[in-house]
């Protein structure tokens, strides 16, 4: 018998596709991301996601995600109608003091005794912590078993988003340990390099599965 934990929302990573947009609203996902990071293969331009954007139903929240994010860059996603801005690398002070919008601040965990460095300052100004594996988007889990307690501690009073390496397999015993806000994935729900339809909606069936 499985012990009933919460039922956090689910975040799809990394649409570069308008088929993509559909993907996510037969499934039902309650976040879209869209990556802002020339050197990766998921990058869209502003008019890129724009265009996919409109094409998603009106109840999912669209996240810019960036890395060390450039304060010209903010008015551009302001713009377009972002609900969220998910930022890895640093986060720069004048971003915080420009925009509105709720801050994830995304922390790619690689070394597990740096762990508290890595969410330190920004406090205030942040809605939300991706915790994240090294790399960006890079698929790997982190040691869940090494800072699953230290992370929920560390991201108390805040939104906690679980990423990195998540897949339909893995994502409930994910959900155990962290009891998440939000389940973030890209890797696992995509087939040749695209997301994939059967594989998104099962990771959303495995999230929402009842508890017995
Ligand atoms: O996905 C990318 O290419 C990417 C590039 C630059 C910064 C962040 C990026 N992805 C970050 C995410 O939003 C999450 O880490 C992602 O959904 C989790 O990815 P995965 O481990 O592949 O499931």
């Amino acid at each position: 018998m499985e012990k009933t934990v919460n039922r956090p929302k689910v975040k799809i990573c990394g649409l570069t596709r308008i088929e993509d947009a559909d993907f996510l609203n037969e499934a039902g996902a309650d976040y879209a991301g869209f990556v802002f990071y020339e050197k990766s293969r998921r990058n869209v331009s502003l008019k890129k996601a724009a265009e996919i954007a409109a094409h998603l139903s009106a109840d999912i929240k669209k996240v810019a995600v960036t890395v060390s994010l450039e304060p010209a860059f903010v008015k551009e996603i302001e713009t377009l109608g972002f609900d969220i801005l998910q930022v890895h690398g640093t986060l720069k002070t004048e971003v915080k003091e420009m925009t509105a919008l709720p801050i994830w601040r995304a922390v790619n965990i690689s070394d597990t005794d740096t762990l508290e460095e890595l969410f330190a300052g920004n406090r205030e100004s942040i809605e939300g912590y991706v915790a994240d594996g090294a790399g960006y988007g890079g698929g790997k889990p982190f040691d869940w078993e090494v800072c699953s307690s230290r992370v929920r501690a560390l991201s108390k009073g805040k939104k906690l988003i679980l990423a990195g390496g998540l897949d339909a397999e893995n994502v409930r015993t994910g959900i155990r340990y962290f009891h998440p806000d939000v389940v973030d994935v890209s890797s696992s729900v995509e087939e040749d390099g695209k997301k994939s339809r059967q594989k998104i909606e099962e990771f959303i069936r495995k999230v929402r599965k009842d508890e017995q």
